[in-house]
């Protein structure tokens, strides 16, 4: 697919000199323009060069059919890919959550910038909360695992399946007198405080979940940048290292071990929390029964000999096998369909 005429951002005090250019693959959302913008101008200052966005509309961003019937989440994240290897952009920004987890050839991590905040934030009207909400409200995700957190939490609430962008979705939400039409009228929805931080809508937040009663999905909150696996110029490494959070990477690292250690697709109802603090690397896990019944839940934690590189990875997969080992041990494969939408 030919990527849009792309729009150049200028890095600063270089835009009249000859510079190197570094092409940015992003997805065309307004959400993914807002991110890939943000981390983009501090690739670009960092690596001395000029960024140019090279927005890219996939199939998933157009048809209205359900992500399932696409092929699940990852068919954003391929078309980006095919221009990545198309040498059509020289790197790519991912939603971390979004990226299967199976590593694809010829490519990898660059860097991973310090994670935003990996809450859920209940957006609902008139400031209602998880516990306000009045018997029968509706209320919208199309994630299982939400919805699997919203029927244990409250299993009297009305459940809706939506898709569709932050703002479509946002604009869904408010009392009968709000002039929407009574099919499409949600009393909340539930979405990433990141992505609403990012696209500057906190205001509509009412409630945010603390990660400990409401963990959330792997890598939620933070972004990938993809590269070609070979050396890149040297600008673009420059960048890659500037932009690069060791401690968030590690966290996100071992989160996204959990999914794949699951065999688990970024659909399934599986949350994971991962911080690395001073001297730990801590992993919390839970695998939720789709009505919301049950759940498991497993945590571990890890000390890593130093803060390398090397010895994070080593640490995030010691962490990540452990918690695997016993949510499996608990039965957690027959609680879930946990390759539902597997990539
Ligand atoms: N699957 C959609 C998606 N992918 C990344 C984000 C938002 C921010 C993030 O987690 O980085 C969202 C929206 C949401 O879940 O509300």
């Amino acid at each position: 697919m030919l990527p849009e005429r792309a729009s150049r951002v200028p890095a600063g005090p270089l835009r009249n000199r000859a510079v190197t250019v570094i092409r940015v693959g992003t997805r065309a959302s307004a959400l993914a323009l807002a991110q890939t913008q943000q981390v983009a101008a501090r690739l670009g200052s960092a690596a001395q060069a000029e960024v140019e966005l090279v927005p890219i509309t996939t199939h998933g961003d157009t048809s209205s059919d359900s992500l399932s019937s696409l092929g699940g989440t990852g068919v954003f994240a391929s078309a980006l890919r095919d221009a990545l290897l198309a040498g059509e952009c020289d790197v790519i920004v991912h939603s971390l959550k979004d990226l299967p987890t199976v590593a694809h050839p010829g490519l990898r991590i660059g860097a991973v910038p310090k994670r935003a905040d990996a809450r859920d934030a209940l957006c609902a009207r008139d400031g209602l909360t998880i516990d306000t909400l009045p018997s029968g409200a509706r209320v919208g995700t199309g994630s299982p695992r939400r919805m699997a957190q919203l029927r244990a939490a409250r299993p009297d609430l009305t459940i809706v399946d939506i898709r569709g962008n932050i703002d479509t979705r946002l604009a869904r939400v408010g009392g009968t007198d709000a002039g929407i039409d009574d099919d499409r009228r949600l009393d909340a929805v539930l979405l990433a405080a990141a992505g609403l931080g990012r696209l500057g809508r906190s205001d509509a937040i009412t409630q945010l979940l603390e990660l400990g009663d409401w963990p959330t999905a792997p890598g939620q909150g933070a972004l990938a940048l993809e590269v070609v696996d070979i050396r890149p110029s040297r600008e673009l490494e420059q960048g890659l290292q500037a932009v690069d959070h060791a401690a968030s990477a590690a966290a996100v690292d071992a989160e996204r071990l959990v999914l794949a250690g699951l065999e688990a697709g970024c659909a399934a109802p599986v949350a994971a929390s991962a911080v690395l603090d001073s001297e730990l690397l801590f992993l919390t896990a839970t695998v939720y029964a789709p009505d919301g019944t049950a759940r498991i839940t497993a945590s571990h934690a890890a000390t890593p000999d130093s803060r390398g590189a090397k010895h994070l990875a080593e640490a995030a997969r010691d962490v990540a096998s452990r918690v695997v080992a016993e949510l499996l041990g608990n039965g957690a494969a027959d609680l879930a369909p946990l390759r539902s939408m597997k990539d």
